[in-house]
């Protein structure tokens, strides 16, 4: 079973439109695309906007009926925020007898001047009150879940570097005794450089942690600054040497590209000073200018300029090759290992689980999951939201064993659409035996081979359906956006022909 956490990550990677487009079709799976055309969709970041840059022509229009709330949302306050509205998608973030647990940490020391992420400033936190609702909520989800062999743990944020190693440690000890935690499962922790000093990484370490996942964003302390970051360059770059020592091979760095003002030759420099120092893990983020930051805000009234498209992919284009150059594989649209170093969190995730049965049950405030809850009889698969506001989150998992606010059933065609858009992510695409084991009458031949559309895109160069299977070319993946609508419409045309006619 694998628990998800979080959220979907809505700016993995280069490419219009997919945080709309998964906001509608993942977490709102009731509503079915019915066409084609020159429409924009979903939440259409502010650079594209301004900056004129391609929409994605996908248009939803049938709402086809959500289900109701499954959970009865507790009592002491009402569902003001349905699947779908406001959370971040980044990230996101589970599945069944075996699976990958994520929990997260709402909590930040400050807001970074670009991020809409569900995070708290804590003001008097009783860390051991949550540390015991994470530790709860994590035994009932996986309880309901039935998981029994866990294979990664994904912490989270927020800033979980900001939470005690006990904590870390209580939730581990708690997921190891409710499943078998395999002996060499990865353990992953998203550090920020202020808070992950030497001592505190080996605290992390001792608790049980053996992967870190830090948050440099930039080499440059005029772009950390514009970020709001509450570190230095040099900061960013001594919590990387501490974190290459005690983990090896297993520290991921996070990078952020497409800021106002930034040049592909700045941006390219800074990227080349990195990889120098890097370890085997980078993830690579374009800046999405979200609603209700401080970064939206100034570049709305016009105080800092907008990210040109052209700009921001070139420098896509131009870390792709100079990460292929360090050695590196892209496999996954902004994910990039060497060495081997790919994470199996991240992984399971993308490819939607080792069974049918996906469940990625979240702990945590505002985490979102996928979870089939079969301890209550049910193999069906659920998208489920954890309650956002930490101290309502709390006061939830204490009435009832775990804070999850909102339950929507997938069916199967939800389901395969989600396999389908997360699995083109990866350089690996969806393989004919995996897309059988959710789709057992609707191959991969019957759902796309007959389409003069998908034909087009492969003579094109971005996609492939051979042997294999179904993937993106290497300049697919880096437009896979604008690529997505037409598979998934395809989907829904031959399962509509094919397996459920009306
Ligand atoms: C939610 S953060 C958690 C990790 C940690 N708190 C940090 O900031 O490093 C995960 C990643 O998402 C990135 N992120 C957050 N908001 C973003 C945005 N608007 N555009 C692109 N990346 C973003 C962060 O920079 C970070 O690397
Ligand atoms: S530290 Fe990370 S989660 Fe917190 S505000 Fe900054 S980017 Fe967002």
């Amino acid at each position: 079973m694998t628990f998800v956490l979080m959220f979907l990550d809505c700016t993995h990677g280069f490419g219009v439109g997919f945080d709309g487009l998964q906001e509608s079709r993942l977490l709102r799976p009731a509503l079915k695309i019915v066409g084609v055309g020159n429409a924009e969709v979903g939440r259409e970041t502010e650079a594209q906007r301004a900056g004129g840059l391609p929409k994605v022509t996908l248009v939803l229009v049938a709402q086809l009926g959500e289900t109701p709330d499954l959970f009865p949302p507790p009592p002491q306050h009402t569902d003001t925020h349905g699947i779908g509205a406001q959370f971040p998608l980044r990230q996101p973030h589970s599945s069944v007898s075996s699976g990958d647990p994520a929990s997260w940490w709402p909590y930040c020391l400050k807001r970074c001047s670009y991020c809409n992420f569900n995070k708290y400033i804590p003001r008097g936190l009783d860390e051991a009150a949550v540390r015991s609702c994470l530790a709860r909520e994590a035994q009932t989800l996986i309880q309901l879940s039935r998981v029994q062999r866990i294979s990664s743990v994904f912490f989270g944020g927020g800033t979980p570097s900001l939470a005690s190693p006990l904590t870390i440690a209580a939730v581990l000890e708690t997921i190891s005794q409710c499943a078998r935690l395999a002996a060499d499962a990865e353990v992953t922790l998203e550090a920020n450089p202020t808070s992950a000093g030497a001592s505190r990484l080996a605290g992390f370490q001792a608790a049980g942690v053996n992967r870190l996942s830090v948050g440099i964003q930039s080499a440059d302390n005029a772009e950390l600054q514009l970020l709001g970051r509450d570190h230095t360059a040099d900061e960013a770059l001594r919590t990387l040497e501490e974190a290459k020592k005690l983990f090896p091979g297993r520290t991921s760095i996070d990078l952020i590209f497409g800021l106002p003002g930034q040049s592909v030759a700045s941006w390219a420099r800074g990227l080349e000073h990195l990889l120098q120092l890097c370890d085997d893990h980078v993830s690579l983020y374009q800046l999405t200018l979200e609603r209700g930051t401080s970064l939206f805000k100034q570049v709305q009234q016009g105080t800092l300029p907008t990210p040109e498209h052209d700009v921001v992919a070139e420098m896509y284009e131009v870390s792709r090759q100079m990460l292929q150059d360090a050695g590196f594989r892209q496999y996954e649209v902004s994910n990039f290992a060497r060495n081997g170093a790919l994470s199996t969190h991240n992984l399971s995730y993308w490819q939607g689980g080792p069974d049918n049965g996906v469940s990625r049950p979240v702990s945590l405030p505002g985490a979102h999951g996928r979870f089939v809850p079969r301890g209550s009889g049910t193999s069906l698969r659920e998208a489920r939201i954890q309650t956002l506001e930490p101290d309502n989150w709390m006061r939830e998992v204490l009435a009832w064993g775990h804070g999850t606010r909102k339950r929507v059933a997938q069916n199967p065609l939800d389901v395969l659409e989600e396999i389908l858009a997360l699995g083109l992510r990866t350089d690996v695409g969806i393989t004919h035996q995996h897309w059988l084991q959710f789709a057992p009458s609707l191959s991969l031949w019957d759902a796309f081979g007959a389409s003069e559309e998908v034909k087009e895109l492969e003579d094109q160069g971005f996609l492939l359906l051979d042997h294999r299977g179904l993937r993106c070319s290497w300049t697919g993946l880096a437009v896979l956006d604008s690529l997505l609508p037409t598979l998934l419409n395809q989907l829904q045309q031959t399962w509509a022909d094919r397996v459920s006619p009306t």
